[in-house]
Order: structure tokens, then C-alpha cells, then sequence
């Protein structure tokens, strides 16, 4: 059996005498789509952060197909195909989206450092970030400075620069937090076409989105899993049922 892209056995984070992450063992399969969804305050931020490497857990251990990387930091992990998604920057934000998906193309290339020619030059990483920017429906803003843009294309154009390094694995913190619902369908519906090499694991709030993106969601309480199945095992299940009755009336 083929390891699982990623993966964490017995993970447990404290904050003092406060366990924010208890004994989490995830399973997150190659190519899949997964989805990790609980209430406020199970602990979804904190496990992104051990997952990501920017938190040292407790203890337990997080794998990269199969290879323990718990003592990796950020970086590392990212050479190793997991990337999340973070705030654009100051530099990018000067930048037009095609720009700086652009650039994103060209450093995931080498090219990065290269860049005393017109970035128009590279004629195939120009195409290849027009391409990343249609796919997410962003094409009308492309000649766009990123700075100008609403909050909401803001947040696609950070899930573009994330998807111009072509990560293997990628994480998906509240992607939808402030998208207008029918930008976020379509976000969700581009991101669960994007190609099967690219395995992706989302922490989401809203229900709906998950129950139409994710073929696996895991359910983190109080900083343990759970439950994990398919999302309609998951919907009908009665301990998720109780957990969210009040907070999220479609589970
Ligand atoms: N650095 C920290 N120090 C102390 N406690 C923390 C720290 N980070 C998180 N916590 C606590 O750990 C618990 C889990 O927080 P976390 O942000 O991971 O939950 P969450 O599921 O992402 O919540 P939300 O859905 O509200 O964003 C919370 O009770 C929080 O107060």
C-alpha cells in the first residue's frame, strides 16, 4: 500500500496545561480531496500550524508520504511539495496579478533570480500563469495591481501564487473567509477540478462548500478527531449531528 501523502500519528499540541491538538491520527490519501471541519476552537488553525511546520507538536509525529518530517520547518516541507497559502506580500501587492503569478511561475522554475530581462520575455511562464489566472476565474483582473483588488480576489490571487508552485500537497486555511458566496462556488468548483496530482486539504467553516468539495472529511472536537468518512456518512452521522446542532444547522 502506498503511503499517504500526508499523515500524523499520535500529534498533541499544549499551550501550558491546555491540549489544543489530542492525539490526532490523519490520514490524508494522494490525490484527495479532504476536508477537516469542527467547531470554533477545535483546534483546526493550530493543527495547520504543525502540519505547515510553523508549530513544534508536543508530541507525535507528521509524515510527508510516509517520510517523517516533524523535525522540518516550513521551508523544508515546502521543498518537499507542501505548501499552504500566506497573505501576499508587500511585493506582490505592487505587482499586476499576472505579475506576480508570473514571478511565482518563474521562481517555482529557478528562474527567480534571473529577472533582468522584462518579465513579458518568458514567453512560457507568461502563458503559464495566464492559464493559473483563467482557471480561477480571476482573467478580468490580470492587468490589474493586486493592491486595487478586493478582499475577496485578494484571498484567489494568494491560492493562484500557491498554485504556481505546483505543490503536491496543498492546505487550505478558510480559503471562502470573506469571498462572496457565488465567487466562492466557483473557487471551490475550479479547485476540486484542479488536477489529481495535486492533493489538498481544506479547514472550512461553511458546510456547504465542504460537503461539495471534499470525497473525505475528518472531524476535530475539542482537539481529537472525531469522526472520518465520506461527507454524507459524515452529514448522517449522530455524534456530528450533536456537535454541531445549533452552530451549523445543515450538518
Ligand atoms: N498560541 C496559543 N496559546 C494558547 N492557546 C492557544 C494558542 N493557539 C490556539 N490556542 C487555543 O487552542 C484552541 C484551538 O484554537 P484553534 O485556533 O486551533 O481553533 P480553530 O478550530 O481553528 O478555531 P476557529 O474555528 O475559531 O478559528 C483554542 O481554545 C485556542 O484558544
Amino acid at each position: 500500500m502506498t503511503a499517504p501523502a500526508l499523515e500524523t500519528r499520535g500529534l498533541c499540541k499544549a499551550f501550558g496545561s491546555f491540549v489544543a491538538t489530542n492525539a490526532v491520527d490523519l490520514r490524508i490519501a494522494a490525490g484527495s480531496r479532504h476536508a477537516v471541519i469542527g467547531p470554533n476552537g477545535a483546534g483546526k488553525t493550530t493543527l495547520v500550524n504543525l502540519l505547515s511546520g510553523l508549530f513544534r507538536p508536543t508530541s507525535g509525529t507528521v509524515h510527508i508520504d510516509g517520510q517523517d518530517v516533524t523535525r522540518l520547518g516550513q521551508h523544508e516541507r515546502v521543498r518537499r511539495g507542501l505548501t499552504r497559502t500566506f497573505q501576499i506580500n508587500r511585493l506582490f501587492a505592487d505587482m499586476t496579478v499576472l505579475e506576480s503569478v508570473a514571478m511565482a511561475v518563474a521562481e517555482r522554475q529557478g528562474l527567480g533570480r534571473r529577472f533582468w530581462k522584462p518579465l513579458a520575455s518568458y514567453g512560457a511562464v507568461m502563458d503559464e500563469a495566464a492559464q493559473l489566472i483563467e482557471g480561477l476565474r480571476i482573467a478580468d483582473a490580470a492587468h490589474s495591481r493586486t493592491r486595487d483588488l478586493a478582499y475577496g480576489k485578494q484571498r484567489i490571487i494568494e491560492i493562484a501564487l500557491a498554485l504556481a508552485s505546483r505543490p503536491r500537497i496543498l492546505l487550505l486555511d478558510e480559503p471562502a473567509a470573506g469571498i462572496p458566496t457565488r465567487e466562492s462556488r466557483e473557487l471551490f468548483a475550479t479547485l476540486a477540478d484542479f488536477s489529481a496530482d495535486t492533493t489538498i486539504l481544506l479547514i472550512e467553516h461553511d458546510m456547504d462548500l465542504v460537503f461539495r468539495f471534499a470525497d473525505r472529511v475528518s472531524v476535530l472536537v475539542g482537539g481529537a478527531l472525531l469522526v472520518e468518512d465520506t461527507p454524507a456518512r459524515v452529514a448522517s452521522h449522530p455524534l456530528v449531528k450533536e456537535v454541531y446542532l445549533g452552530t451549523a444547522q445543515h450538518v
